[in-house]
């Protein structure tokens, strides 16, 4: 049943707890229909006692809902399941994104009812085919996409403490307290004097009103003044709120900004919501802060020098008291003093000290030992006019032994040096916080589309890397193709002899031979299995509207799959009684592939070629169904029908020299090719010696 998801509460699996846990999750319960109508699994996962699994089969719910279909209406065995879940492990690998990997769980076959659907799916896999093997040389694009995570704004900003906001009037007050709690403090003054003393405990002060405005406010205290608060823009109070948001997902976005230039420059599309200009303002708005929400090294040179000398600041100085002593120590150590008679009699009688004649006689060579140190203090900091007055301060006029730096006139350089920063910082970042707010719904557009890209690009490479084609979707109930190569087998041995074979009618098919249900005989190990999974594979993807593994594929569409697979161990009479359950429901009249492999095992051999044949027979009445079944049972199931079932093989004509099987892996048509468990006898007494041997020699005896 077709029906819209307008609100949480549509999904049939979300019930209130659930719902009120999604809307805490994404911020509002839009947000979380937005990620859930987007396929956005990863975010979805990690919702409050949510997984993955539960994710997954949640979105499968709303597109059942949405689009009328579930996973299952294809895909009716767990066998055939299995294979569709083995081949999104596959296309996974090629998926850089935990985002895109969880998303791919959103493609499944549609039945053939949903043929549009199939045909939307092949329109933007094709588009994604053309964009993989564009984009096949560059490196750059997958180490981007790798980089790029979903975006995260749920940081809290971090309360700023070198910056208040003071007003006398109690309106502002109430408000500002309001609106800006936890993020910097507010200050009620109730006089200049309290205005002044509050001012200098922050580097940055936000006056709203004006009462102040006229007074002559010390040197050290320089206020904004705001007449009314409300007015204010978030940016010019608190820019930190703003950045933060953009700042703790800086990598991301800086990646998907990279992605976007890096598509358009090979002539791609994308993203057209964001224009050249705009991309660039939101890339250079960003260059200018780093991931903690400060500005960036580079940005300016000013808050480089004065940040640079903040942190030199302090080993500067005390490597330069130490040369300064050093200094002082050699220079004193090289001097010599002579006392003339009169020095020495106002020695004698107490009218000068000696310390004090000492220090007359040194003051030059200490002062321009001095001079040199506070110069070099300068330079390596490079101080401007005012600090350097600062730096002058710091040695005393007296000599003094060892000389020491005054620690409160040191301390009040940094925090000169801190203020100066922190202003011109603020600066900046009210003018990076004004423009990043444009962005925030846009980035948001902008990552979750990279993200997309990604799925689209990851099903592109995996087509790319398999040589997959797009195959033709034919209205005669038929399956053909050339050169198709089992996925499974390829993706473990690299490299598999490719098959021809055709079932129904098509363009492939033999002259005169379109039968529709057929018996699959051959020799052990032959590969009939690995047909039967190739088919599966092919018939998955085509319905899913992903490309094929085959040179040239011809099919056509059906309303389900059914696909048992070989049964492992004997069956007990339960088993035997499921699958015969199981199979009753093949004989609707709607159009399904029936895919079957060895079923003899469910019973004894004379029985279960008996229903074989007449599972076949109700098969063939079916005009719209295929059917391949595997089997090494194909002379007696023919025995036991007059239908007219064709029976293809696959044959070994015997061993090669590395006793490996000489096989034509594709199917002759209309010819019952032999088990030849003779030749596997053969190989084993070849590779073995003694008793072992003469083991296997009497085994062989038997087939001559
Ligand atoms: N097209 C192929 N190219 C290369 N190797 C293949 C191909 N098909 C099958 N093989 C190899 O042969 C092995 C056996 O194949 P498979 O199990 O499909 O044979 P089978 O005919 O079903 O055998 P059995 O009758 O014993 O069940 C596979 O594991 C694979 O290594």
């Amino acid at each position: 049943m077709l029906a819209e998801v307008r609100t949480l509460q549509d999904i049939p699996r979300i019930g209130d707890k659930m719902s009120k846990r999604f809307v805490d999750h994404f911020g509002s319960e839009n947000q979380a229909l937005d990620a859930i109508l987007a396929g956005d699994i990863a975010s979805i996962s990690e919702v409050e006692g949510v997984g993955q699994r539960y994710a997954i089969s949640l979105m499968q719910d709303v597109a059942s809902r949405v689009e009328g279909v579930n996973v299952s209406d294809f895909l009716r065995t767990k066998e055939s399941m299995d294979v569709y879940e083995k081949l999104l492990d596959l296309v996974k690998e090629f998926a850089h994104t935990r985002y895109s990997r969880d998303k791919l769980h959103i493609f499944f076959p549609y039945p053939s009812a949903k043929v549009e659907k199939i045909m939307k799916v092949r329109e933007s896999v094709s588009y994604y085919m053309e964009t993989a093997k564009l984009l096949e040389t560059d490196e750059t694009i997958v180490d981007l996409l790798s980089k790029t995570t979903q975006l995260n704004f749920k940081h809290q900003c971090p309360k700023v403490r070198d910056r208040v906001i003071i007003t006398s009037d109690q309106d502002s007050y109430e408000y500002a307290r309001k609106r800006f709690a936890g993020l910097v403090d507010v200050n009620f003054a109730r006089s200049l004097s309290e205005f002044i003393d509050v001012s200098r405990g922050f580097s940055q002060v936000i006056v709203v009103g004006d009462d102040y405005l006229s007074f002559d406010l010390p040197e050290d205290v320089e206020p904004e003044f705001f007449s009314d608060m409300q007015e204010i823009d978030d940016f010019k109070v608190i820019p930190e709120k703003e950045i933060v948001a953009f700042s703790r997902n800086l990598k991301s976005l800086e990646s998907s900004i990279k992605v976007i230039r890096l598509l358009r420059s090979r002539g791609i599309d994308f993203f057209d919501r964001m224009d050249d200009d705009k991309l660039e303002l939101l890339a250079s708005t960003l260059a200018l802060i780093d991931e903690n929400g400060d500005i960036a090294h580079g940005t300016d040179e000013e808050v480089d020098r004065v940040s640079d000398a903040i942190d030199k600041l302090s080993s500067t100085v005390s490597e330069t008291v130490r040369f300064l002593n050093d200094s002082l120590n050699s220079c004193l150590e090289n001097s010599q003093m002579t006392l003339s008679g009169q020095d020495m009699l106002k020695v004698m009688n107490g009218t000068i000290e000696l310390k004090e004649m000492l220090g007359k006689k040194l003051h030059k060579s200490y002062h321009s030992i001095v001079k040199e140190c506070t110069d070099r203090i300068c330079n390596e900091l490079q101080l401007e006019r005012k600090e350097r007055l600062m730096v002058d301060s710091l040695f005393p006029e007296e000599i003094m032994h060892p000389v020491e730096a005054d620690v409160d006139k040191l301390n009040a350089l940094k925090q000169h040096l801190k203020t100066k920063s922190l202003k011109r910082k603020f600066n900046h970042k009210r003018e990076v916080s004004r423009i990043l707010s444009s962005y925030r719904e846009i980035v948001r557009e902008m990552v979750r589309e990279v993200l997309d890209f990604d799925v689209g690009f990851a099903i592109g490479t995996f087509a790319q890397e398999y040589n997959l084609m797009m195959p033709e979707i034919v209205e005669h109930t038929g399956i053909g193709f050339n050169g198709g190569r089992n996925l499974f087998l390829l993706s473990r041995h690299g490299d598999v002899v490719p098959i021809d074979y055709s079932v129904g009618e098509n363009s492939l098919s033999p002259r005169d031979e379109a039968s529709r249900v057929v018996l699959l005989s051959g020799v052990n190990s032959g590969g009939k299995t690995s047909l039967l999974e190739l088919l599966a594979q092919s018939i998955i993807l085509a319905h899913m509207g992903f490309p094929v593994p085959a040179g040239h594929m011809e099919l056509s569409l059906t309303e389900s799959m059914y696909y048992f697979a070989k049964s492992k161990g004997t069956l007990d009479a339960g088993a035997f009684e499921t699958t015969l359950t199981e199979f009753s429901v093949v004989a609707d009249d709607s159009a399904k592939f029936v895919l079957a492999d060895e079923l003899e095992s469910i019973t004894e051999p004379g029985a279960s070629a008996k229903i074989m044949a007449g599972i076949l027979e109700v098969l063939t009445e079916n005009n719209s169904t295929m059917s391949i079944f595997v089997s090494h049972l194909s002379e007696q199931i023919m025995e036991n029908t007059t239908c007219d079932i064709r029976v293809d093989g696959i044959e070994a004509s015997g061993l090669d020299a590395d006793l490996n099987l000489i096989v034509d892996r594709s199917p002759r048509y209309n010819y019952i090719a032999k088990s030849t468990p003779e030749l596997i006898v053969e190989r084993l007494s070849k590779k073995t010696e003694g008793k072992e041997q003469a083991f296997y020699d009497k085994l062989r005896s038997k087939f001559q």
